[in-house]
């Protein structure tokens, strides 16, 4: 199942630079497993955003949240999910 993800990233400000640097390294390293593992296909930073549009490939809604939910940024992220199904007029590979 593929789902569109976007995630705005809201980190305190008062974060210190160790905590953030470590939290921020945490996450890329959790994604990188992820990517690795293809459950992660696509990972675009949006232009001028501290935030990013995601494809999720996973087997079932409580999956997705399971690996959502696991990121070392998920208290600091605003996360909207959009389900994909197929479009009719996809040419097919
Ligand atoms: O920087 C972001 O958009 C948040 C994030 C998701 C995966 C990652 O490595 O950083």
């Amino acid at each position: 199942m593929l789902f569109h993800v976007r995630m705005d990233v809201r980190l305190p400000s008062d974060m210190g630079p160790s905590v953030r640097a470590d939290i921020v390294a945490r996450e890329k390293a959790y994604s990188q497993k992820l990517q690795r593992e293809g459950k992660w296909p696509h990972l675009w930073r949006i232009v001028g955003e501290y935030s990013n549009i995601s494809i999720f490939d996973v087997e079932s809604n409580d999956e997705l949240h399971e690996l959502l939910s696991g990121l070392p940024l998920f208290p600091y992220m605003d996360i909207r999910v959009m389900a994909l199904a197929t479009h009719p007029s996809k040419v097919q590979d």
